[in-house]
């Protein structure tokens, strides 16, 4: 019996390259999001949890058209937010980021991401599939949870618009990280929302 978390990064958003905080899928963004609810039609969900955010719920929508059986439910604990400031082992080209986030901001994040695994990232009994469709922070905060690596690599893991993460745990086991920002549903044209180059 293995309980599987699927991660995914809402489609691309309309107004995102005018600095919008949110907003409607783009044109793209709806057919990554058909794409995806296309990919994973085979899968018996049990839940599916997004951000409240435009973007992640428009998301969350089109793979419950495919699915009548799933209810999509908005979580608090899945908003877009800043997990941790700049240490001392950040590359320092992130260092413009963490120069624009407040104290505050850091400190929300923060509280947010630990309520957010305590939430989450729990063994369920039986055969479990979940699947949460969320922001790009919060599933690079989510797999740098899974491997246990140092708070301040979270910054460095990109996922692509619908790209697909999957964690597994079977009883007794710690998290497994199966698949990182899978993209083989997506066409070259629609793999968006990577950084053009990845700072180290
Ligand atoms: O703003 C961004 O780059 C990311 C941060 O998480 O958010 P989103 O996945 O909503 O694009």
């Amino acid at each position: 019996m293995t309980h599987y978390i699927y991660l995914v990064r809402h489609g691309e958003h309309q107004d995102a390259e005018h600095g919008m905080v949110d907003g409607p899928l783009s044109p793209r963004g709806r057919r990554q999001a058909s794409l995806l609810a296309d990919r994973l039609s085979g899968v018996p969900f049990d839940s599916v949890r997004h951000s409240p955010l435009e973007r992640a719920a428009q998301t969350a929508q089109a793979v419950a058209e495919r699915m009548p059986s799933v209810s999509p439910e908005p979580s608090a604990l899945l908003f877009d937010c800043v997990p941790t400031g700049m240490t001392p082992d950040t590359p320092s080209a992130f260092e413009p980021f963490f120069n624009s986030v407040t104290e505050a901001e850091i400190d929300a994040g923060r509280a947010q991401m630990s309520d957010a695994v305590s939430e989450f990232l729990v063994r369920k009994r039986g055969e479990v599939h979940d699947l949460i469709i969320t922001h790009n922070f919060v599933i690079a905060w989510f797999v740098r949870e899974v491997l246990q690596a140092p708070e301040w690599r979270w910054m460095t893991l990109n996922q692509a618009h619908c790209g697909l993460t999957v964690f597994a745990q079977k009883q007794g086991r710690p998290w497994t990280l199966l698949s990182h920002n899978d993209m083989a549903h997506l066409p070259v044209e629609l793999r968006t929302g990577l950084p053009e180059i990845y700072p180290v």
